[in-house]
């Protein structure tokens, strides 16, 4: 059977990144989906955005939910500090399987935990399953309907505390209305819209920034 995107993806990195190298694989990623498919990685305008906000907050431990082909794991990953902690976790084994392999090229598998399941399930056993008390960053980006779920759980199970940072792409497209509203009004948040554009795209998204103050 044909091979799927994410696999045709994966082929463009083998095809023009260099082993070991993170920023030719972004570079290979960005270009099959801006000359070649479009695919759903957070890209290199809000990429950008997103390495600013990591290299400022030289987080040790890292939650990403919503890994796809590894895109935005590589970038963070490649960012972090000796002895951080990131772990990533994937819904989808066909985008896992092909994750692994993105990560791997990058040369970046020692510092990435990649973990398949759906979320709803794993946030309540990250603590006991990792040891992981806290989280200082959260990257939302899988299942939009699933931030504000995600979100509240990740809150009562104490993985949230004063100063973690949230940080959740595509609050405009697709859109998550009910997270936003949440953050915005919410007392116990600090959140800030940084204005970007869907990847690859002139359509405009962005990501949310919204610090815990604690409760
Ligand atoms: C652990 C866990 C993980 C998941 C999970 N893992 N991977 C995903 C993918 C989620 N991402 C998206 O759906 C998404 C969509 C668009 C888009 C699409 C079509 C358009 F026309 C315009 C924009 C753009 C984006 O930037 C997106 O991130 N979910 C799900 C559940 N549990
Ligand atoms: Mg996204």
């Amino acid at each position: 059977t044909r091979k799927s995107r994410p696999q045709r993806l994966l082929k463009a990195v083998e095809g023009k990144a260099t082993l070991g190298d993170p920023q030719s694989v972004i570079t290979a990623i960005d270009h099959f989906c801006r000359h070649k498919e479009w695919a759903m990685n957070v890209g290199d305008e809000k990429g950008s955005i997103l390495d600013s906000l990591v290299i400022e907050l030289s987080p040790v431990n890292v939650l990403e939910l919503g890994t796809y082909c590894g895109y935005s794991t590589v970038r963070i990953a490649r960012l972090l500090p000796p002895g951080a902690r990131f772990i990533t976790l994937e819904f989808n084994p066909d985008y896992a399987a092909v994750a692994r392999q993105v990560i791997g090229w990058a040369g970046l598998e020692d510092k990435v935990q990649l973990v398949e399941g759906a979320s709803g399930d794993w946030i309540p056993r990250l603590r006991e399953h990792f040891g992981v008390q806290m989280f200082d960053l959260v990257f939302l980006d899988h299942w939009k309907d699933q931030y504000l779920p995600d979100t509240k759980q990740l809150e009562e199970c104490g993985l949230i505390q004063k100063g973690t940072v949230l940080l959740a792409d595509n609050v405009i497209c697709p859109g998550t209305p009910d997270y936003l509203k949440y953050v915005r009004n919410s007392p116990h948040y600090d959140s800030r819209y940084y204005r970007s554009h869907l990847e690859y795209t002139k359509v405009e998204d962005g990501l949310e920034k919204s610090v815990f103050l604690g409760f």
